[in-house]
Parts: C-alpha cells; sequence; structure tokens
C-alpha cells in the first residue's frame, strides 16, 4: 500500500502554558508500495510525531494522509490496516507468547483453529517456534522483539511501523535483528516507515532516507545520496563523518570556473550551477582523502591524533586550525604516520561534493 503524507503540521500545545510546539512542519513525503523509508533525526526532531500520525495515535493539526490514495486523517487507528512495533516491545508480561501474538485477531471472526495455525506460520516466519506457551519475562531481549514482530505482522497490516524497534538490544544483536527485519520486510514486500535516530541502521534497512531537523524535512534520498551527496552541513553531518572546507568559486581561464584553497587550483569545469564569487563549502568524506608524505600531496597538515580500529586507522589532523579526518583503510599495507608529523593531504576532484553556504 503506497503512503503519502501531504503538507503535516503538528502542534503540541503545553497543558501547563500557552506554550506551543511546532513538532512536524510543512512534511511532505510519498512512499511507495514495499519500500522502506527511514525516518532520521536527533532527539526531539519529530520522527515519533510523525509515525504516530501515520498510525492514528496523533491526529495532524493541519494537512493530509493518503494510504492507497484514501484521505485516512479522520479514519481511526484501529481501521488503517496499519500495525506499529515499539522500541519497548509492549507486550502483556503475563499472557504467554501465543496469546501476546494473537491478541490482535481477538475481535476477528476465526476459529481457534484458524487462530493457532497462523500463530504457527507467523512463529516460524520470526524464528519463534517452540517458544509459543513462554511468558515474554522468560525470554531474551531479541526474542521479545521478534514476539512484537510477529504480533504486528499476524494482523497483515498493509503498512508496517517500526519506532526504534531496535534500541534496547545490544550492538551485535541489533545487527543481526536489522537484517531480519529488512529480509522479512522484503519477501513480504510490505510496505514500511522506520523511526531511528541511528545512521548505521538507516543506512543498512532503507530503500529511502528522510533526514529531519526540528519537525522539518532536510533531505530525502537513498542511503547513497544521503552520504555522498548531502544537501546541506547538517546532512552531511549527521550521517557519518564529514570533513568540511570552505572555499570561494573563481574564474578560471578560457571562461571556466575554479576553486581556490591555499594556491591550489581545483578546475570544476562541469559544475554548471556554480557562480563566481559564489561561497561553498567543499564536502570530503574521511575515506576519499588520502595521506602522504609532506611535499607529495595537496595541502599541508599535522598529525595531531591517530587510532587504530582494526580494519582502518582513523588520524586526526590540523589543517590551518580546522580539524580534518580521514580513513585510511587496510593499515598492514601502508605507512603509518606519527602524531606531530607534517603530512600532506591528497583527494581525487570526483570526490569532491560542494555545499552553497547559507
Ligand atoms: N504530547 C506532546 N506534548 C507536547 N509536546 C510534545 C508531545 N509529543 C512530542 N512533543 C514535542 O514534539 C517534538 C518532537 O517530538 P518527537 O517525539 O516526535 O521527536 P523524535 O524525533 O521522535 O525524538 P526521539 O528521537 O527523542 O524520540 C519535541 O520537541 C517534543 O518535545
Amino acid at each position: 500500500m503506497a503512503v503519502e503524507l501531504k503538507n503535516i503540521r503538528k502542534v503540541f500545545q503545553s497543558k501547563q502554558s500557552t506554550e506551543k510546539v511546532t513538532a512536524v512542519d510543512n512534511f511532505q513525503l510519498k512512499i511507495k508500495e514495499g519500500e522502506l523509508v527511514t525516518l532520521l533525526g536527533p532527539s526531539g526532531c519529530g520522527k515519533t510525531t510523525t509515525l504516530r500520525m501515520v498510525a492514528g495515535f496523533e491526529t495532524a493539526t493541519s494537512g493530509e494522509i493518503y494510504l492507497d490514495g484514501k484521505d485516512v486523517v479522520n479514519i481511526p487507528a484501529n481501521k488503517r490496516n496499519t500495525a506499529m512495533v515499539f522500541q519497548s516491545y509492549g507486550l502483556f508480561p503475563h499472557m504467554t507468547v501465543v496469546d501476546n501474538i494473537t491478541y490482535g485477531l481477538r475481535f476477528k471472526k476465526m476459529s481457534k483453529i484458524a487462530i493457532s495455525q497462523k500463530a504457527e506460520e507467523i512463529m516460524q516466519l520470526v524464528g519463534l517456534e517452540g517458544f509459543g506457551s513462554r511468558n515474554p519475562g522468560e525470554l531474551s531481549g531479541g526474542q521479545q522483539q521478534r514476539v512484537a514482530l510477529a504480533r504486528a505482522l499476524i494482523v497483515e497490516p498493509k503498512v508496517l511501523l517500526f519506532d526504534e524497534p531496535l534500541s534496547n538490544l545490544d550492538a551485535k544483536l541489533r545487527e543481526s535483528m536489522r537484517d531480519e527485519i529488512r529480509k522479512l520486510q522484503k519477501r513480504l514486500s510490505i510496505t514500511s516507515l522506520y523511526v531511528t535516530h541511528d545512521q548505521i541502521e538507516a543506512m543498512s534497512i532503507s530503500d529511502k532516507i528522510v533526514v529531519m531537523n526540528r519537525g522539518k524535512i532536510e533531505q530525502v534520498g537513498t542511503p547513497e545520496e544521503i552520504y555522498y551527496y548531502p544537501r546541506s552541513k547538517f546532512v552531511a553531518d549527521f550521517i557519518g563523518k564529514v570533513n568540511f572546507l570552505p572555499t570561494q568559486v573563481e574564474e578560471g581561464q578560457n571562461n571556466s570556473i575554479q576553486l581556490v584553497i591555499d594556491d591550489k587550483v581545483i578546475n570544476m569545469e562541469e559544475t554548471e550551477d556554480l557562480a563566481v564569487g559564489e561561497s561553498v563549502v567543499i564536502v570530503l568524506r574521511p575515506e576519499s582523502i588520502s595521506l602522504e608524505k609532506k611535499g607529495k600531496g595537496f595541502l599541508q597538515a599535522k598529525v595531531i591524533r591517530k587510532t587504530y580500529l582494526g580494519s582502518y586507522f582513523e588520524y586526526i589532523l590540523d589543517y590551518k586550525g580546522n580539524l580534518i579526518t580521514v580513513h585510511l583503510t587496510n593499515p598492514r599495507h601502508k605507512y603509518i604516520f606519527n602524531v606531530g608529523e607534517e603530512v600532506d593531504i591528497y583527494f581525487a576532484k570526483e570526490d569532491i561534493h560542494l555545499i552553497k553556504e547559507e
């Protein structure tokens, strides 16, 4: 089922004072059938509020929400054909796993046998065979999250909503559960909206990521677009580590355009939407920069910190008072630079992404 949010705005009115909080503002989004879209952003940026409005737990102050082309703003949560998986699992502690999973079917006209067959199928799907008669307290965190997932899936929702479902799990389990959720979501081809503040989780699970900041959308794109072509410094900074080198667009020879850093010139003939005199920021990911011995590279810098991180070394360099982060992979086969060493940094023109200074 396709989902569309048009011009959504949510203003909370404080009960204690006259203060109003605009949690979501001018929010526009289309999710195609079968797609998994993630809302990503810092705490308080409006992710959960947006998700809850799609579920029907929260009413939008203005705007429209379409599920399969139908405006659902006035349709109650239990009639929307959506199901939510919560961070806290939301399981009933005194009910067995089977009873928890089949809770949503209790008002449906289904025989006991049909319900228990369905429960078996779903438990198999999420890897919970044999756990049906336990109580949630007798399960690990990962297993409890599977129960929550099974309970959401059993009602055959057309849209699955995930509210930070993996936050309570340890790092390793989070990774494997995230892969399982993605596999299952693809297999069932179920349209999903997923909320997280963890950028790695968002990158690995999503067809598209919506980066939010203070209730507004900063950028919508595939994980690669968001990572390598961020539209703002906020997006670049929120997703992974990044370096910013401020510079200006200058006129080169034969009407060409160039960037000048120090006394080094980068010809940018292919980027047509840059105007001479414009202030821009060069965005470079740490893995796009390499280090050379002094005199062999591009810009001169000094190593001020190095950290061994297994598959790569992280170097922090001082370049004219700016800190530059560089990741050198496969460190066994590379020269190891020392703290205090003067080095040159190098990057290829193709790895440069420019953001205009606001
Ligand atoms: N019921 C409410 N009453 C008043 N303000 C609220 C209410 N719910 C949320 N807010 C405010 O709306 C803004 C967005 O909250 P929301 O929970 O959607 O953010 P979030 O991005 O999901 O954050 P987190 O990652 O911390 O869960 C916040 O400023 C929050 O304080």
